[in-house]
């Protein structure tokens, strides 16, 4: 099990707001309005991760979540991770909190919920949102992942505002 206590005291609104801001600039680029940030034990932003569906050649795996799962997995031992928290602008989808769960990343602070953003995208092909609480993935597991959230959430779902609406729903063609 992760040792809660080795959990920093964070200013969570602050660095939930800076992954609003990776969000942001995610959807500025051409991609899914969403964004996330791994802070350490000391404090200190060691990764920072947009969407990357379409710098990804529309790889619909990948997540903010995911990415930066994936970079923390190589770039540090799940020792190190244990004592560090992702801060993301909605809620870890399933296939994003498994990636969670498998790098030893501690602690997760969300802002939209998966719940509310699923009215905001429908079935939407570019994001058919699965509507299932990240604490019941982590419950599932043999380690403990702690989670909060939502927090900040009206101002997360205004990331995806006008987005999903306004969005060709074409997809790919090939
Ligand atoms: N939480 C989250 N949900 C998504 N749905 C589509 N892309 C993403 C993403 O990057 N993060």
């Amino acid at each position: 099990m992760t040792d809660t206590a080795r959990l920093p005291d964070l200013d969570h609104e602050h660095f939930l707001r800076r992954a609003f801001a990776v969000a942001e600039r995610s959807r500025q680029a051409g991609d899914h309005p969403f964004g996330c940030i791994l802070v350490d034990a000391q404090g200190e932003v060691v990764l920072e991760q947009g969407n990357g569906y379409t710098a990804e050649g529309g790889d619909m795996t990948a997540h903010a979540e995911r990415l930066l799962a994936t970079r923390a997995s190589r770039k540090f031992p799940p020792a190190a991770l244990a004592a560090c928290t992702m801060y993301t602008s909605a809620e870890p989808c399933a296939m994003c909190a498994g990636a969670v769960y498998w790098t030893g990343i501690g602690r997760v602070v969300f802002g939209q919920s998966e719940h509310n953003l699923k009215e905001m995208t429908g079935n939407h092909p570019e994001n058919p949102t699965l509507d299932l609480p990240c604490r019941t993935v982590f419950a599932a597991g043999q380690r403990m992942v702690d989670v909060i959230g939502p927090l900040l959430e009206s101002e997360a779902a205004e990331l995806q505002r006008s987005f999903w609406s306004g969005r060709d729903e074409g997809g790919k063609t090939d």
